[in-house]
């Protein structure tokens, strides 16, 4: 089981309750799965414990039971989880080394730091870049990059750990919506390709709703609903993000005048008010 969570709850250190939690998840079979909220409602909290980041980064009370693949949080160091697990966060430039002067060179840093023999490196660099549509950058200094530019970087710095839980904290935070379908479309062919979960945590309903069949919605740290993308658009969608035609989707099926499923992006959308309403 890639994650095991049962009634985690976690508290801060310094913080009297939970700030998270009771909050247990079923992952599905599929390579992506969301986590959506709104401001504060706890995702970033989750992706670090998913990340292993407790007790060394992130100290406090931990209670339930969260394991990644089969092993309790907090066990091991968090260096161990390095190879396996990678998370992503919303500020790229706080995720690059510091300590490299290309682009090329802090994509191997990961890697070297596993000992991997140099032709491995050079092939995961490569890979790497490719995946996330960067070669371009290739020999760029690190700190010149722009914000969707340092996103598509720490992004191939994560892959070429190959890991085999890829965490994605609003990782597309600066890139544009089409640059964001591209590296997700990317990111698929990468999790098929090498038995990887995509787990999004997100504000925004798209484009994630396109990748994932299965949601969970988190509300001040508490789970709300953990369903499919239409049972979540049906009981939470004022705790996310989505344009307004899915408002008005929201709205029409609240009076019962929706039939069928939600549209899960703008192609969809447009065929579906097509069909049911073209007539009129
Ligand atoms: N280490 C900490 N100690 C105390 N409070 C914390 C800590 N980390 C987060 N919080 C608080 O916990 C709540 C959830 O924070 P979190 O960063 O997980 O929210 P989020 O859903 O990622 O929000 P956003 O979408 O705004 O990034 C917030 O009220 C935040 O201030």
């Amino acid at each position: 089981m890639v994650v095991t969570l049962k009634d985690v709850s976690f508290t801060p250190r310094g913080e009297e309750k939970p700030l998270l939690g009771p909050l247990s998840l079923t992952l599905p079979d599929d390579p992506f799965f969301v986590i959506y909220g709104g401001n504060g409602s706890g995702k970033s909290i989750l992706a670090q414990l998913l990340a292993g980041w407790f007790p060394e980064q992130l100290t406090g009370n931990l209670n339930g039971t969260l394991q990644i693949f089969g092993e309790n949080i907090g066990q091991a160091p968090l260096s161990t989880h390095a190879a396996q697990v990678q998370l992503i966060q919303q500020s790229p430039q706080l995720q690059l080394s510091g300590c490299t002067f290309s682009v090329e060179e802090e994509i191997a840093f990961g890697p070297e730091n596993l000992a991997l023999p140099p032709d491995e490196i050079l092939k995961r660099i490569n890979e790497a870049l490719d995946s996330t549509h960067s070669q371009h950058l290739r020999t760029r200094h690190p700190s010149t990059l722009s914000g969707g530019e340092a996103q598509r970087v720490v992004l191939a710095c994560a892959l070429a750990m190959r890991p085999k839980l890829l965490l994605l904290d609003e990782a597309f935070s600066r890139l544009t919506p089409k640059a964001t379908v591209q590296l997700l479309s990317e990111l698929k062919s990468y999790a098929l390709r090498h038995n990887c979960k995509i787990i999004l945590f997100e504000r925004a309903f798209l484009p994630a709703a396109k990748y994932c069949a299965q949601a969970l919605v988190l509300k001040q740290g508490q789970q709300l609903i953990q369903g499919s993308i239409s049972q979540i658009f049906q009981m939470a969608m004022t705790q996310i993000n989505a344009p307004d035609a899915w408002q008005v989707i929201h709205l029409l099926s609240t009076h019962h005048a929706w039939s069928g499923e939600i549209p899960r992006t703008e192609n969809e959308l447009i065929c579906a008010f097509k069909d049911q309403y073209a007539g009129f």
